[in-house]
């Protein structure tokens, strides 16, 4: 009685100990498997696993209306285990059907005997399997519910019970195994004769006991991977429509898959086709050489004529075969170029069409990189991964037909070892996976370093910044190598891995072989011959061999399915604003006005850097904004291209709000001319007609308007000089004229314009100064002026201070305020460098530039 009570009592201590997991209100039942079912998240239990929570964060970032549901990956214990059970079955029957004639199976069945018949296996096996499945799957369900339910004393009782009972079929049936082993080897020893069984008995007996140890290892992990379960769970969240949704509502991405890489590869498939038939007689001929070099074996020792014509037909094949290859090779690489050309173009457009914000928050180097090797990886899978594939399939599939039709027992035998390799498979590509990501994201930073370094290599000298950017790149490549270094041990440990098994594989079938051999040197009517046999390795070989490039297959479609997540996630992006579509005005009325305007850029959420901003540029005038670094004047230029939409307030051209015109139509309508133009690494003729197509003597002709036209004809090819990398061979000021030539071309109606503030030689300067009064002549014109003189003949000139306009009015209005205005202008009037723009405190935090 006092034990008992002492065994409650312990059992009560391991349940409270067991109580582990985090509490979830569930308001319907349970939530694992294929069937979902909706759960609220609830406040945590003191000593959750909190790696599958749901953060503060997330669960207030959850969309109204959203449901969260959760399921289990097909990859998983439990499945894995019934796969297990399954083949062991499959196996033991196989071996046992084709251990001999019909009459020695019944006599095997009818006079069973301990130590000379391995019929008990079968049905042990197969009663062994229906307990343990049924015992597992119903672990599975109760260890969920516990989770749900922790407090439930049942629940945990039932799991004891069952890991109790899987715990002891599982000892008494590998028990079994082992003990009826050890007594038909003892048998064998004492006297073979007496104890003799078919040889394929015996492999049945050592994949029992092999299986067995499997599974009793599967029923050891069973406790701690049960206890993983809840946190293998996948959370969905569902909108109230049923769509999955991310957790900040947008619909989830499509899952990158090898299927949606075929689709992608859908144009390429009558080039793939032909390929494929020509690689149906290429392995073809490769899979019957060994059922020749069998035959020759078996010719040259009956007749010389039959030798000529077997060696005549297989000659035929081989030249068929190489043909057959040529095409192959032709056919699959001219559809893998095809391929990534369209898929890099693909990308390409999906970057180029993104709003600025999302340029502003990645970097261009892992877009470079996307470009560049992602699609590289994912050409590979589609064109020479699928064709090792069905290659080596078909070498494994046709070589393992013509193996059974040579000799059923021995195929057996070999068949016994290949599960272990596929689950072994599985584990590795999951892994190789998650690894070769993070690969390319450190490869990717590091590229992004590299290529800032060099496109700035001016800077970089300037402050013998070398061995910084040395460092810097040292460090990243070495984080991508320390990557690169277990996926080397991972891929050696597999590839070494697949050896052992494959090479074991063969030593079997040489020993049994060897058996059969024997068996037909005593009476002809029994085994397989010498010529059988050889043809029988050689068949296994090209197993063997077809799984390992099978098996090294699969870490290489995983790798393409971890780079195609990331291209998809760019060909799946919709851009945030808008660029085409939408209205097109007959003629646009060229004003501009703000109102209340807040703006906040994407990349920088937590600072409003436009504060309610409303103002008016009437048709053919010029309006001045001046102010403090980083007060917002740029981005006032920015949002009237509507490179970014605003947060609040509307911006109106020409009459209608900028977000329903169709954003191509008007950016034709408006030029840009900023303070450091960037130039494309092309001619002189190219980068004016950019905006543009246009003959050459309109291009003279805006050349000279913007005071470009002679200089450049002081060039020696003149305009088809290369401009190098964003200008790099011209000066400033011949940048900026060549930038006003490329303005004035589109023949704007609004121009935007940005002073330089940066210091050009008197000459310079006032050849650009001239080349902008010309442009601005006749056009609608908001300018960011750094000049007195620029600002004096403004209509209306506004005072822009930490996103706020502080004034506004005509320049002589503002001067006779004592304000911000005045401040800045007699700032100028004393000191030479000084611009409107510039101001003695700038706030560090405020200002980028
Ligand atoms: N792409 C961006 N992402 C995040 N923040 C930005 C971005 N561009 C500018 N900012 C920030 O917005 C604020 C306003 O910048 P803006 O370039 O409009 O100022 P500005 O008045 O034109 O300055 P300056 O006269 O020096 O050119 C600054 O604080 C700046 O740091």
């Amino acid at each position: 009685m006092a034990a008992n009570k002492l065994t409650k009592q312990s059992e009560r201590v391991a349940f409270a100990k067991d109580l582990s997991f985090p509490k979830y209100k569930s308001t319907e039942s349970l939530s694992y498997g294929s069937v979902d079912h909706t759960v609220e998240p609830v406040e945590a239990h003191e000593d959750a696993h909190t790696s599958f929570e749901p953060t503060q964060e997330e669960n207030k970032l959850l969309p109204s209306g959203c449901s969260i549901r959760y399921s289990l990956p097909l990859a998983r214990f439990t499945v894995l285990t019934t796969l297990l059970l399954f083949v062991d079955c499959i196996v033991t029957a196989v071996l046992w059907f084709t251990g001999g004639s019909g009459e020695y199976l019944t006599d095997s069945v009818i006079n069973f005997s301990f130590e000379t018949s391995i019929f008990d296996l079968l049905p042990l096996a197969i009663v062994r399997t229906l307990i343990l499945v049924s015992i597992y799957w119903k672990l599975e369900s109760t260890y969920m519910q516990q989770y749900e339910s922790p407090l439930d004393y049942q629940l945990f009782l039932v799991k004891r019970v069952l890991h109790a009972s899987a715990g002891a079929v599982q000892l008494v049936f590998t028990a079994y195994a082992f003990i009826k082993g050890g007594m038909i080897l003892a048998a064998f020893v004492r006297s073979s004769k007496s104890a003799a069984m078919s040889a394929t008995f015996y492999a049945a007996l050592v994949c029992a006991c092999v299986f067995s140890l499997a599974e009793l290892l599967a029923y050891v992990l069973s406790f701690r991977t049960y206890k993983k379960l809840p946190k293998m769970r996948v959370r969905h969240i569902y909108n109230a429509v049923g769509v999955e949704v991310d957790v900040d509502g947008t619909p989830k991405k499509r899952e990158a898959s090898l299927v949606r890489i075929a689709v992608l590869a859908k144009p390429e498939f009558p080039l793939l086709s032909v390929g494929l038939f020509a690689l149906l007689f290429s392995s073809g001929s490769q899979i019957v050489a060994p059922l020749f070099f069998g035959l020759v074996i078996d010719a040259a020792q009956t007749s010389i004529a039959k030798l000529n014509r077997v060696v005549v037909i297989m000659l035929l094949i081989y030249g068929v075969g190489a043909l057959a290859s040529m095409i192959r090779a032709w056919m699959f690489e001219l559809a893998g170029q095809r391929f990534v050309a369209r898929l890099r173009k693909d990308v390409f457009t999906a970057i180029i069409k993104q709003e600025i914000g999302f340029f502003d928050e990645t970097r261009t180097g892992e877009l470079t990189n996307r470009l560049a090797s992602d699609t590289q990886v994912v050409q590979n899978a589609v064109t020479v991964n699928i064709s090792m594939l069905v290659r080596y399939t078909f070498q494994i599939i046709g070589s393992l037909v013509l193996m059974f039709l040579l000799s059923a027992k021995l195929t057996a035998v070999l068949l016994a070892v290949v599960p272990a390799i596929a689950v072994g498979a599985v584990q590795y590509g999951k892994f190789l996976k998650s690894l070769r990501k993070k690969f390319q994201d450190e490869l990717a930073d590091a590229n992004t370093t590299a290529e800032e370094s060099m496109s700035n290599i001016r800077t970089v000298r300037s402050f013998c910044g070398e061995r910084k950017a040395v460092r810097e790149y040292g460090e990243k490549i070495g984080k991508s190598f320390s990557l690169g270094r277990r996926i080397a041990v991972l891929q050696g440990v597999f590839q070494g891995g697949v050896n052992v098994m494959a090479f074991g594989a063969i030593t079997c079938v040489l020993w049994y072989g060897g058996n059969l051999l024997y068996a037909n040197t005593q009476d002809s009517s029994e085994g397989i011959t010498a010529g059988v046999l050889t043809s029988f390795l050689l068949f296994t070989l090209n197993v063997a061999m077809g799984f390992a490039f099978v098996s090294a297959l699969y870490g290489e479609f995983m790798q393409a399915v971890g780079a195609s997540i990331r291209l998809f996630e760019l060909l799946d992006r919709e851009p945030k604003v808008n660029n085409q579509g939408l209205c097109r005005l007959e003629e646009l009325r060229a004003e501009v006005a703000f109102d209340d305007v807040h703006f906040t850029y994407p990349a920088r959420p937590g600072s409003e850097v436009l504060k309610g901003v409303s103002f008016k540029v009437d048709i053919g005038s010029m309006v001045a904004l001046v102010g403090p670094s980083g007060g917002g004047k740029s981005t006032i230029v920015s949002l009237i291209e509507r490179f970014y939409d605003t947060n609040q307030g509307n911006i109106i051209l020409g009459g209608s709000n900028i977000t329903t015109l169709d954003s191509d139509w008007f950016r034709h309508k408006i030029a840009i001319v900023s303070q450091e133009p960037v130039l494309f690494s092309c001619s002189i003729r190219d980068n004016i007609t950019y905006g543009k197509e246009a003959s050459i003597d309109e291009v003279i002709e805006v050349a000279k308007q913007a005071n470009a036209h002679d200089f450049i004809m002081s060039f020696e090819d003149r305009y088809d000089t290369l401009v190098g990398e964003r200008g790099l061979r011209l000066s400033g000021g011949q940048k900026q004229r060549i930038a006003i030539a490329r303005a004035l071309i589109i023949n704007p109606q609004i121009l935007l314009l940005d002073e330089a503030t940066s210091a050009l030689d008197s000459e310079s300067e006032y050849l650009v100064q001239e080349a902008i009064d010309r442009a601005m002549d006749g056009r609608t014109v908001l300018v960011i002026a750094h000049r007195l003189s620029t600002v004096k003949t403004a209509a209306l000139v506004i005072v822009i201070d930490k996103g706020i306009i502080v004034e506004q009015g005509t320049h002589e209005d503002l001067l006779a305020r004592n304000g911000v205005y005045r401040k800045l202008v007699l700032r100028q009037l004393t000191s030479e460098n000084a611009s409107l723009t510039s101001e003695p405190q700038v706030d560090e935090d405020n200002g980028k530039k």
